[in-house]
């Protein structure tokens, strides 16, 4: 029997009916959550990414202020703008679109960032308070994976779980919030010898490798929920993740699609975490 589907827009639209109460209420006591949204540069996918960020924040009563700057801005005029929305009582959450052009150090940017207003959840506080098990933003993607995960009531408590990629946005916080959902976790990464011994024995496989077909349908267990991250272009274009979606469908119980799937839910975790952020307030 093929998969089932974890649509992700189907369940960004149930998540975002609820972020737009909370705002609205908190609206009405004169204390609409604000997102600031920096772009530095002109990548035409973090271009796509930005507007609809800025699009879903308008859709649920969400404030919202693009900061769009050349691709020659210079870091000390990028941390100057950071400092500056740090102490802006409109804005409650800030977030830098990565990546960022070479000269600027990300790193500097991120610790920039007053970590109550880190939507994004990346700075080195808000890493170690996941790490330790006491969140005050999960970061988006791993958040709305745990989401869909949840919507399909998956039994993670006990599942092995195995992530390929380890990137601090992604694969890191994504094994930490499995791992505290009583999961046994697997990191993979670039250097992993036979990754298709490791996947084969995964009944969670989230992939966010940024390698188009790295997870083909002979290295998935049968059942498995397979989760894309991969946002990747085919040979005519199309959007594409990193599984082998046509073929791994007939192998796993659930997957999600690209286009559709974790895309949606990231923006979506992002609301929720700027209406926490403003709730704090
Ligand atoms: N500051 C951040 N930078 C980046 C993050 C992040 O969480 N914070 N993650 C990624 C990109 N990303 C969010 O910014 C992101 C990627 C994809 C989508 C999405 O909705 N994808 C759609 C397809 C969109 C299209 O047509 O191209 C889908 O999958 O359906 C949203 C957000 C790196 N940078």
């Amino acid at each position: 029997m093929p998969a089932q589907l974890i649509n992700g827009t189907q369940l960004s639209q149930q998540l975002r009916a609820d972020v737009a109460a909370r705002a609205a209420a908190l609206t009405a006591k004169g204390r609409q959550p604000g997102l600031a949204v920096v772009l530095v540069g002109d990548n035409p996918a973090s271009q796509v990414y930005v507007r609809n960020k800025v699009k879903a924040c308008e859709d649920n009563g969400i404030h919202s202020v693009l900061e769009k700057y050349d691709a020659d801005l210079s870091e000390e005029a990028l941390l100057a703008r950071i400092d500056a929305l740090n102490t802006d009582p409109k804005i409650h959450g800030i977030l830098v679109q990565l990546p960022l052009p070479a000269h600027i150090n990300a790193h500097k940017v991120i610790e920039a960032i007053a970590p109550e207003k880190d939507v994004d959840g990346f700075h080195v506080s808000n890493a170690g308070l996941l790490m330790t098990g006491q969140p005050l933003f999960r970061p988006c993607t791993p958040y709305g994976v745990m989401k869909m995960l949840e919507s399909i009531d998956f039994p993670v408590r006990g599942a092995h779980a195995v992530v390929v990629g380890a990137s601090n946005i992604v694969g890191k916080p994504q094994a930490m919030l499995l791992l505290q959902a009583g999961a046994t976790v697997t990191i993979c990464n670039s250097k992993t010898r036979d990754l298709g011994h490791h996947t084969r024995q995964a009944d969670i496989l989230v992939v966010a490798t940024g390698k188009r077909n790295i997870v083909t349908a002979d290295m998935i267990k049968p059942g498995a929920a397979v989760i894309d991250v991969g946002m990747n272009r085919d040979d005519e274009g199309k959007l594409c993740g990193d599984v082998d979606f046509a073929n791994a469908k007939e192998v796993a119980g659930w997957i999600t699609p690209v286009p559709g799937g974790v895309g949606p839910m990231t923006i979506t975790m992002l609301l929720v975490n700027t209406i926490e952020a403003a709730e704090r307030t």
